[in-house]
């Protein structure tokens, strides 16, 4: 049994790009991941957090390492569907990211019909039950995608992760595509969550500003490689790295009060 929720190690993906050539886009990446706990993965862009993201949701295969969760090894792609289930992802672009031609029932639905043998009936009590969760009236069930905001079909997609009663969502940069107000309010759902069922994240973003408020612990890629991990508090007051520290310089003052 490994003694935490979530472990990766020593991660290594290597694309095979279109000319024919290899392109290492991660190198041994180590980490954990708390029951409960939120690691903020940030970096410039191409820094490799995606793939880190998507090797740790089984979206694509590794090219060498491991990841644990509780007490069993995950394969790469190949993954059964409680494997699937613990393990959510919250893309960046919430429009994109949920079907245009379904209803937000059906979006809502889709992860309890899959994982859970639930009738008509308990379907609907729990789409119901999520969106209250998330903050949506319940009479979105009947709207599509494309009557809603960014800010709303990011909430969606929080319901459809949530849906499955992941032990870890990954969360992919899912404010960036928001302005700042409603980042906020999405930042605060995650924690509100969080705090709600224990569930872990993962989260994915470029700069500082996002993950200060809601990361217990951070990570810090460049050219797909950690430079530089630890408490968040520890990252910010005192980073070890150069590169850490230009991140934080990049950081408007206004955007995190806590910090000044
Ligand atoms: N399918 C692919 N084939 C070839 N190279 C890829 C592929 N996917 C990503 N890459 C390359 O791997 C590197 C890391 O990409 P990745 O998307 O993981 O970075 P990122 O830090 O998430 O960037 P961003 O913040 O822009 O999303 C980049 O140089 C990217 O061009």
């Amino acid at each position: 049994m490994s003694k935490h929720l979530l472990e990766a190690e020593g991660l290594h993906k290597v694309y095979r790009t279109r000319n024919g050539t290899d392109f290492t886009a991660v190198q041994n990446v180590s980490f954990y991941l708390g029951q409960g706990e939120t690691l903020g993965i940030v970096g410039e862009s191409g820094s490799g957090k995606t793939t880190v993201a998507k090797m740790v949701a089984g979206m694509i295969p590794l090219t060498s390492g491991s990841i644990i969760l509780g007490d069993k090894a995950l394969s790469g792609t190949k993954r059964i569907r409680s494997d699937k289930r613990s393990i959510q992802y919250v893309f960046q672009d919430p429009v994109s990211s949920l079907n245009p031609r379904w209803k937000i029932r059906d979006i809502v639905a889709e992860p309890l019909k899959l994982y859970f043998q639930m009738n008509a009936k308990a379907i609907d009590k729990r789409v119901d039950e999520l969106l209250d969760d998330v903050g949506l009236p319940r009479e979105f069930k009947s709207r599509y995608p494309g009557e809603l905001s960014g800010g709303q079909c990011q909430r969606v997609g929080i319901a459809r992760a949530l849906a499955a009663e992941p032990a870890v969502i990954v969360c992919d940069e899912p404010t960036s595509a928001l302005d700042m107000t409603i980042q906020a309010q999405i930042l605060e759902l995650l924690k509100k969550l969080q705090q709600q069922k224990g569930v872990s994240y993962l989260f994915i973003a470029h700069g500082l500003e996002v993950i200060y408020s809601i990361s217990h612990r951070v990570m810090v890629m460049k050219a797909g490689e950690v430079v530089e991990a630890g408490e968040t508090k520890q990252i910010f007051h005192d980073p070890q790295h150069e590169y850490t520290r230009s991140l934080i310089e990049a950081i408007p003052r206004i955007n995190i009060p806590q910090f000044q």
